[in-house]
């Protein structure tokens, strides 16, 4: 096989007519794991927060220690972080839901009775509707393609009935375990009632790692095994290696409004960075720990001392702290605030900072324009509103162009991944933590191979899905290509492309590792011999070939839908004619059999959406506009010979 690293923007499948040609020799495959190992008991690691902690969720057993016959029938409580942003009853950003899927299927294809638990946000005092988990059961639901039951609270008589009615394999949302105050008191009672309803515990809320609770740390004394699940394990081991052994310089970025949260990992993280950039709400405590005069601006005055102190261990390890020089006033907390632009130290009484200003980006821009590796942890604005996300979405960029410039970048927190999502940039950075690994995109090469030359000509994304394990499948909580999926969707372009076949694959991001190994051996090598693997950095410009390429692929494919439209018409004048009586629709003679026929290639094009266990409508719409036009094509195209008798019974029939 060879393996060929190319600059092309074959993301989702777009880059259809790349006519790559790569030589085909034998295995060579340099399995290059970037996966860095889980770190040891005791080791440094981060949480998305970019809180430093002791890793010792890594000295735990994950999940993938234990077997089907260890957990089906049992009653797993799982803690995730489901902690979304919300905008009233809507989930604004689902990524931590979606990050949290994984395990939820490793565990439901084991046979466990999954219970899942989690905090929403910070109530107050008792259960408010607001921070309901109602909306995520939801979006649950339709993740996992099944229903998942709401439960009206975290613990009591009403939790165990319904856990006492739990078949293997279904899944359970407890409620909001903040609206108990024992949750974040890490009440000893509240947790053993919290693991009443199971056997076992997992613990997958990377988020939430920093937080000894009721529901993280508590249940553990309580439940056995406590393990680690399959997202804290990827998240630990992916940080563990960035944070602890970073290519430098290295630079932190704290923002956001969790001033007390964030301010006391902060001297931790002075151990390890070479620059701190403070942005958004943190910025006001530093300020007026400088002396400055803050106006309304958030400010945590019990914090001021530290902030004070941490100015002093910075300078005396030599860490650069790079605050704001100028931030924009707001005479409100509202979108249509008054806004002026002031320097840091002229913040006038009656207004706050909600966002940075050009100078503070400029500055920070050239900080971090030499930065090898960035964590970033809070907005730097209030960017929910457009009038203060300017500073934010300013980061964002920044953060891409050190990425493409070879810089390892990590995303962390709710808000900071949905303001990278919202500017469109979460698959220009490195790693957005707690989100599932959106810096890889999958697919499978078609073209053709005369001889030792191979040309690709098509391409197509495949999702990935996880491996239950045991017989048949594979290994417990592996990533692999979607067989149902691929097979589905192979079929399909053998209608459009007949000339073409399956030649190789790709994957984005400009490595390979273990579990891409794994598909080659047991997913390629099954449907050719001898499989490229096409490395593909998304992130370099497309050259102007491939750009050529793509003009030429998509006439091919608009001759194809002109054909296309042609038969459709015939068949339209046909349902004319039945509607105009000059063609009977009694089901009787000729005319009856054409319209049978009609009925069989509408249901084609019905059941082309259907193919690949329904998925083929998900994965185009997850393809740029091309693919959308092959599946559609596809379907159809099985049917042109059809629609080509009817053209000529009606014809034929119709004369007569
Ligand atoms: N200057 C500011 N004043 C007030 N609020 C701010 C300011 N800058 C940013 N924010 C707010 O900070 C919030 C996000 O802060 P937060 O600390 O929760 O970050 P995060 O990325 O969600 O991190 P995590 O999930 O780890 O808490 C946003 O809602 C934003 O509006
Ligand atoms: O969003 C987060 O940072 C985590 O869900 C933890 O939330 P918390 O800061 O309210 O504990």
């Amino acid at each position: 096989m060879a393996f060929v690293s190319v600059p092309a923007a074959l993301r989702t499948g777009a880059v259809a007519k790349a006519t790559t040609s790569v030589a085909s020799s034998s295995s060579v495959f340099v399995a290059s794991n970037r996966r860095v190992q889980v770190p040891a008991a005791g080791a440094a690691s981060a949480s998305p927060s970019g809180v430093v902690m002791q890793a010792t969720a890594t000295a735990k057993k994950s999940i993938k220690d234990l077997t089907a016959a260890d957990l089906a029938g049992k009653r797993v409580l799982v803690r995730c972080d489901l902690n979304v942003p919300l905008d009233g009853k809507t989930i604004t950003d689902d990524t931590r839901i979606r990050a949290s899927i994984p395990t939820i299927e490793y565990l439901t294809a084991a046979g466990a009775k999954v219970l899942l638990s989690s905090h929403l946000g910070r109530p107050k005092s008792g259960p408010e509707d607001k921070f309901s988990l109602a909306p995520v059961a939801t979006r649950l639901s339709e993740l996992l393609k099944k229903d998942v039951k709401m439960a009206p609270d975290c613990i009591g008589d009403g939790v165990a009935e319904i856990v006492s009615g739990m078949s293997n394999g279904d899944v359970t949302l407890l409620e909001n375990v903040r609206f108990y105050k024992e949750e974040t008191a890490n009440d000893t009672e509240f947790a053993k009632k919290l693991a009443a309803n199971a056997d076992m515990f997992v613990n997958d809320a990377f988020g939430t790692a920093h937080r000894a609770h009721g529901s993280t740390a508590g249940v553990t004394e309580f439940l056995r095994p406590s393990v680690a699940g399959l997202l804290l394990e990827k998240e630990l081991a992916y940080l563990a290696g960035a944070v602890s052994n970073p290519k430098r310089p290295f630079a932190a970025i704290v923002g956001g409004s969790k001033v007390s949260s964030k301010i006391g990992v902060i001297e931790s993280m002075l151990d390890k960075v070479d620059k701190l950039v403070i942005v958004g709400g943190m910025v006001f405590t530093f300020l007026k720990a400088r002396g400055l005069s803050t106006g309304s601006s958030l400010v945590e005055d019990d914090k001021i001392e530290l902030a004070k102190e941490l100015e002093e261990i910075a300078a005396k390890k030599g860490v650069k702290i790079i605050l704001p020089v100028d931030v924009v006033a707001a005479d409100k907390f509202a979108p249509d605030a008054k806004t002026q632009l002031v320097s840091v130290d002229a913040i006038p009484d009656d207004t706050m900072g909600l966002d940075q200003g050009p100078k503070s980006t400029e500055l920070i821009n050239a900080e971090l324009a030499d930065c090898k590796t960035v964590l970033w942890n809070g907005p730097a604005g209030v960017f929910e509103f457009d009038a203060f996300a300017t500073g934010t979405y300013a980061i964002a960029n920044t953060l891409a162009e050190v990425t493409a410039n070879g810089a390892t970048t990590i995303i962390g927190g709710g808000d900071s991944v949905a303001a990278v999502e919202k500017a469109g940039l979460a698959e220009k950075m490195s790693h957005i933590s707690t989100g599932g690994d959106f810096t890889r995109a999958y697919g499978v090469l078609l073209g053709r191979q005369p001889g030792r030359v191979v040309e690709v000509c098509h391409s197509f994304e495949v999702p990935l899905i996880t491996e239950t394990g045991g017989p048949g499948g594979g290994v417990a909580g592996r990533q692999t290509l979607d067989p149902v999926f691929l097979a589905g969707r192979i079929e399909q372009y053998k209608q459009v492309f007949p000339a073409l076949s399956v030649v190789g694959w790709y994957v984005s991001g400009g490595w390979i590792g273990e579990e891409d190994a794994a598909i080659h051996s047991d997913v390629m090598l099954r449907l050719h011999e001898s499989p490229i693997l096409m490395v593909v950095n998304p992130r370099a410009a497309l050259p102007r070939a491939a750009a050529t390429g793509v003009a030429a692929h998509l006439a091919t494919l608009h001759t194809a839908a002109g054909r296309l439209d042609d038969k459709v018409r015939v068949v339209g004048a046909y349902l004319a004619a039945v509607e105009a009586g000059t063609i009977a629709v009694d089901g009787s003679g000729a005319e009856g059999d054409l319209l049978r026929r009609v009925g069989a290639v509408a249901a084609r094009l019905v059941s082309a959406e259907g193919v690949g266990g329904g998925s083929v409508r998900g994965g185009a719409g997850a393809e740029l506009g091309d693919g959308r036009v092959v599946t559609y094509l596809a379907g159809v195209t099985k049917g042109i010979g059809l629609m080509s008798e009817v053209v000529d019974a009606f014809r034929g029939g119709h004369a007569s």
